[in-house]
């Protein structure tokens, strides 16, 4: 997967230039140079609006991986998502019962050589406004996360995939998972390639996510308050870079 997602990356612009969009509601698209504040390029596949994916919109240079690592991920989500539900104490199927495994987005991400990695940052300190988050990354290194006030590397592992919780679990699990902040450093070496599978939930039709019932008692009263998908990415979107949404949601 990362070989073949960097031979997409790595094509004449020109090609690449297909696939160049901001419209959001575009299921494939390529992003290069985002906000300006981040040193990737992004390859996405959005399943947001429905599970089934046209073969064809998916660019030649990585279509076969692609679809094949998306059917295996979101097998290994699903898993997850049972092993999660049963550490909050709860049936295996109900995370997913609530859609937590849907809405799921794939990203091959690219990030070049930097010649002045200090100006900038391949994604700047930040928790991921999703349920949960699967990375696949190369051996280049970059990964960050924060550990007890300090930024400490992780290391990739050949062959290892990277979990992290987001802020949608953090808010139904009433505070029981936290999310991670995390960061990914410019390097004056590159290219770096990792591949992101995120899934924020069901959002067609507009779905309503809290705290969830079970969990909540007298003794744990609910830690948020009900929110839709949309507009918990929308407050994190307007929100400075480094901060999540989750203030917002507090009661
Ligand atoms: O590229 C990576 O390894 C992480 C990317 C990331 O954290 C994100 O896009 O939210
Ligand atoms: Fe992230």
């Amino acid at each position: 997967m990362i070989d073949r997602g960097q031979a997409f990356h790595e094509q004449d612009p020109e090609v690449k230039k297909a696939f160049y969009r901001r419209d959001h509601t575009r299921r494939v698209r390529y992003e290069s140079n985002y906000d300006l504040l981040t040193w990737r390029d992004s390859l996405i596949i959005s399943m947001g609006f429905s599970d089934h994916i046209d073969a064809d919109e998916i660019p030649s240079a990585c279509r076969t991986i692609a679809i094949e690592y998306i059917k295996h991920v979101t097998n290994l989500g699903d898993t997850l998502f049972e092993l999660l539900s049963e550490a909050l104490g709860l049936k295996p199927d109900h995370l997913t019962a609530l859609e937590c495994n849907n809405g799921r987005h794939f990203i091959c991400f690219y990030y070049p050589a930097c010649p002045e990695p200090e100006l900038t940052s391949g994604i700047y300190n930040h928790s991921d406004a999703t349920f949960l988050t699967i990375l696949l990354q190369d051996q280049l290194g970059g990964f960050q996360v924060i550990h007890e006030n300090q930024w400490v590397d992780v290391q990739p592992i050949a062959g290892a995939l990277l979990v992290n919780i987001g802020d949608l679990l953090q808010i139904v699990s009433n505070n029981k998972f936290k999310s991670v902040n995390h960061r990914v450093l410019a390097k004056r070496v590159g290219p770096r390639i990792s591949v992101g599978w995120f899934c924020v939930g069901g959002s067609v039709p507009p779905k309503l996510y809290g705290p969830i019932k079970e969990l909540i008692s007298k003794e744990n009263p609910p830690l948020y308050r009900d929110f839709l998908v949309s507009d918990y990415i929308k407050q994190y979107l307007s929100k400075e870079h480094g901060t999540s949404g989750l203030d917002y949601f507090k009661l």
